[in-house]
C-alpha cells in the first residue's frame, strides 16, 4: 500500500514528478485497501456537464428564453398527451423518465414530453384536461425529503387551495425511487400521491415503488413501466406498433480534428474540512479496447464525432459533443456498468443471426432467468457482446449503431467521496479514503466485480510505483478529474463544542479531517471540547483504518480530549458501534443533553439507522419522552447544526 500526497495545483501533465509533502501525521497508513490521492481538475472536459438546479440552487425560476413554464401549454405546443415529470438528485429518476419516453415512442410512435419539475410552474398541472396524463417519477432524498428540483412542486401541493378538488381533471401515474433502509421509505412519492388524490386527481394505475436496498429498483421500474404502457394504450386509445429502433441521437463524423479529452487545470482549488469531492472515473483500457474491437471501431477510434438530437434541443444531450469515439467510451459512458435486462432484449433487434437473436431473447425473457444469469456471471456491455459471439461465431456487432450504444449505456457519473484531510492542517492537499473491495457474485464468489472508481484510483497508484513511500512520483498519465463539492457535514465553528463521532469503515474519512483540525487548533492554544470517536470495522488487523494516526492523536495533541471507542465485528465479542454507544450511553447522553455536543454519523444507512435507534431510545428514557418527542428533539438538533449524517446505501 502506498500513500501519495500531492501538492494541489500542479498540472500533472506538465509536471509529473510531484513533490512529497509529509505533514506530521500523514506518514503511515495501516490499511492495504486505502489510497490517498490529490485533486486537480474541475470541469474536466472543458464543457459544462451537469448544470442542474439540484446541484446549484433550490429553485430555478428562470427558464431558457422562449421556453414555457406551463405544462399544459408545453403539451399543446408539442401535440403530446403525456407529460413525464421527474424529481431526481443524482439522475436515476431522470434516466427512468427518459427511458419511459423512449419506450412510449417506440411502442406507439407518439411522443411523451419529459420535464424537469423545476422547469415548470406547479399550478399548471391543474389546467390539463382528462384526456392527458401526467407521470411523476420522483426520488426521495435527505430524510424523507424531496430532491432539490422537486421542493417547489411538493410545497405547492401542500398549500391550502380555495377550490375543493382543484385537480379533479388530472389523470396521473406515479413511480417513486427510494431505499427501504431509510426511515422514510419512498416518502416523497407516497406524500405526492396522497396529496394528489386529496385534491381530486385520479391515478390510472397503482403507484410503483423502487427499492434500492433490495437492489430491485431497475426491475421494479420495468414492471411498472410495462403496466403503465398497457394502461395508457387503452386510456388514450393508442395504436400499437412493432417495436422499431428510432435513434434519439444522431452521430456524424466530422473532419474537424479533436484531441479527445480537454483538460482544464484549476490551480486555486479550495476545500474545507468535511467537504466532499466528486471523482470522474475513467474506464479501464481493456474494457474500452474490447468494446472498440467488438463494435468494429478500432480503426475509427480517434475519429471526431458530433452527436446531436435530431430536431430536438441539443441541450438535452447527455454526453458532450464533439468528441472522439475513444473518449466517448473511455470517459463519457459507464461501459463497466451492469447491463439492464431491457438492454439485452433491445439488442436482439440488431442481432445479425437468428441464433444470436434467440440467445438474447431467452436471456432477457424474464427477471428470474436474467437474475440467475447475473448471479453467476459478471456482465458488462462488451462482455455481453463477446458472450453472444462465443455462442455464435457468425454474430457481428459492427453494424450496431453508435447512437444505440450512446442511448443504452448509462452516462458516466462522478463518484463522491468525503475528504479525509483537514483544510487547516493541509490546505494545499485534499485526501480521500477509498476501500478497494470488489463485490463477489452472489452465486459464484470466486468471481468478483471490481469497483470502477476504486480500481481506477488504485491503477493510478500502481502505475506510479510499488513503493510504500509518500514521495513516489506520479506518472504524467496519472491525472485525476475531480471537483470539490461543499458539504454541510462540517465540524462546529467553536473548537470547544464537544463532539460525538460515529463511523464504520471508510466512514472514518471526514472525522480524520475533524481531528486534525482540532489537533492544529490545540497546538495554537485554542480550547478543545471533549471528543468521543466510535469506530467500527471487521477486525483490528484487517481494516482498522488510520489506527496509528488515531493512536498518535490520542496520545499526542488531543491527549485527554479524545476518547477512541472501537467495535470489531469479527473479534470474539462481535461488537458493532451501536453496542458501544449503548455501553457508553451515560456519557453520550450527558454530552448530548447537557453539554450541547454535536453528533455526527458517517457510514452505511443500516449502521446509521441502528445508531439513531440507540440514541433515540436513550434520550427517550432519560427525558421520559415518547417517540414523537424524541423525533422533535432530533429535528431541532438538526436545525441547530448539532446533528449530522453522511450515509450511503
Ligand atoms: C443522502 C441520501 C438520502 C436518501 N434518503 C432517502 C430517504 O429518506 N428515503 C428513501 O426512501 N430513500 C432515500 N434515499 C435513496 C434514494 O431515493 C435512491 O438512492 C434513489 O435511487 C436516488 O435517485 P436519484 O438518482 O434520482 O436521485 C437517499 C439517498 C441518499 C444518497
Amino acid at each position: 500500500m502506498a500513500t501519495y500526497l500531492i501538492p494541489k495545483g500542479i498540472p500533472p501533465v506538465i509536471q509529473p514528478h510531484l513533490l512529497p509533502i509529509i505533514p506530521q501525521y500523514f506518514q503511515k497508513l495501516s490499511y492495504d485497501d486505502l489510497l490517498i490521492l490529490p485533486l486537480f481538475f474541475l470541469d474536466p472536459f472543458d464543457c459544462k456537464w451537469f448544470e442542474r438546479p439540484q446541484q446549484t440552487t433550490r429553485t430555478r425560476l428562470v427558464t431558457t428564453p422562449g421556453q414555457t413554464r406551463n405544462i399544459s401549454k408545453k403539451l399543446d405546443e408539442t401535440g403530446s398527451d403525456v407529460a413525464i415529470l421527474w424529481g431526481s438528485q443524482s439522475g436515476t429518476a431522470e434516466g427512468f423518465a427518459h427511458r419511459l419516453a423512449i419506450a412510449f415512442r417506440q411502442r406507439f410512435r407518439v411522443d411523451a414530453q419529459v420535464m424537469d419539475l423545476s422547469d415548470y410552474d406547479p399550478h399548471t398541472i391543474a389546467l390539463l384536461p382528462e384526456t392527458e396524463i401526467v407521470v411523476f417519477i420522483m426520488s426521495t432524498c435527505g430524510e424523507g425529503d424531496p430532491c432539490d428540483n422537486s421542493w417547489d412542486f411538493v410545497n405547492w401541493l401542500k398549500k391550502p387551495f380555495d377550490l375543493d378538488f382543484p385537480l379533479k381533471n388530472l389523470r396521473y401515474a406515479a413511480f417513486g425511487l427510494g431505499n427501504s433502509e431509510y426511515r422514510f421509505f419512498n416518502k416523497v412519492i407516497t406524500d405526492v400521491v396522497e396529496l394528489l388524490d386529496s385534491l381530486g386527481a385520479a391515478p390510472v394505475l397503482p403507484v410503483g415503488r423502487g427499492d434500492e436496498a433490495k437492489r430491485s429498483t431497475e426491475e421494479d421500474f420495468v414492471e411498472w413501466k410495462d403496466k403503465f404502457l398497457d394502461v395508457v394504450a387503452c386510456k388514450l386509445q393508442l395504436t400499437e406498433h412493432e417495436t422499431e429502433y428510432k435513434p434519439t441521437v444522431e452521430v456524424v463524423e466530422s473532419d474537424n480534428p479533436r484531441s479527445g479529452v480537454c483538460l482544464s487545470t484549476h490551480p486555486q482549488i479550495k476545500y474545507k474540512t468535511g467537504d466532499h469531492i466528486a471523482i470522474w472515473p475513467v474506464n479501464p483500457d481493456e474494457e474500452v479496447s474490447n468494446l472498440l474491437r467488438l463494435l468494429g471501431l478500432e480503426f475509427r477510434k480517434d475519429a471526431t464525432i458530433i452527436i446531436r438530437s435530431p430536431g430536438e434541443d441539443n441541450d438535452k444531450l447527455t454526453v458532450p459533443t464533439q468528441t472522439t469515439i475513444s473518449t466517448l467510451l473511455g470517459h463519457y459512458l459507464d461501459i463497466c456498468a451492469p447491463v439492464k435486462r431491457e438492454t439485452v432484449l433491445a439488442l436482439a433487434q440488431f442481432a445479425t443471426t437468428d441464433k444470436a437473436k434467440s440467445f438474447l431473447k431467452a436471456l432477457g425473457k424474464n427477471k428470474c432467468v436474467y437474475g440467475a444469469f447475473l448471479a453467476h456471471n459478471h456482465l458488462t456491455f462488451s462482455r455481453l457482446l463477446q458472450r453472444i459471439l462465443d455462442h455464435d461465431n457468425d454474430a457481428l456487432w459492427s453494424c450496431l449503431p453508435l447512437s444505440f450504444v450512446i442511448e443504452t449505456i448509462p452516462q458516466m457519473t462522478p463518484r463522491t467521496y468525503s475528504i479525509s484531510s483537514s483544510s487547516i492542517m493541509s490546505p494545499r492537499n485534499a485526501s480521500i479514503t477509498v476501500a478497494v473491495a470488489p463485490t463477489p457474485l452472489s452465486s459464484n464468489t470466486a468471481i468478483t466485480i471490481p469497483g470502477l472508481t476504486s480500481t481506477y484510483l488504485s491503477s493510478l497508484r500502481a502505475s506510479t510505483s510499488s513503493s510504500e513511500s509518500v514521495s513516489a512520483p506520479l506518472e504524467a498519465a496519472a491525472s485525476l478529474y475531480a471537483q470539490v463539492l461543499p458539504s454541510t457535514f462540517k465540524p462546529p465553528v467553536l473548537s470547544k463544542t464537544p463532539l460525538i463521532m460515529v463511523a464504520a469503515g471508510t466512514g472514518i474519512a471526514p472525522f480524520r479531517g475533524f481531528l486534525y483540525d482540532r489537533a492544529r487548533l490545540a497546538s495554537t492554544g485554542k480550547p478543545i471540547g471533549r471528543m468521543l470517536l466510535f469506530f467500527g470495522c471487521r477486525h483490528p488487523d484487517v481494516d482498522y483504518l488510520y489506527q496509528d494516526e488515531l493512536q498518535n492523536l490520542h496520545s499526542g495533541p488531543l491527549k485527554d480530549k479524545l476518547e477512541l471507542v472501537t467495535a470489531f465485528e469479527r473479534e470474539e465479542e462481535r461488537k458493532y458501534v451501536q453496542d458501544k454507544l449503548e455501553e457508553k450511553g451515560g456519557e453520550v447522553m450527558r454530552l448530548l443533553l447537557e453539554e450541547d455536543a454535536a453528533f455526527y454519523v458517517c457510514g452505511s444507512v443500516s449502521m446509521a439507522k441502528g445508531v439513531e435507534r440507540v440514541v433515540a431510545e436513550n434520550v427517550g428514557k432519560r427525558r421520559g419522552w415518547d417517540e414523537k418527542e424524541v423525533e422533535a428533539w432530533r429535528r431541532e438538533r438538526r436545525r441547530a447544526k448539532r446533528w449530522h449524517e453522511d450515509v450511503w446505501g
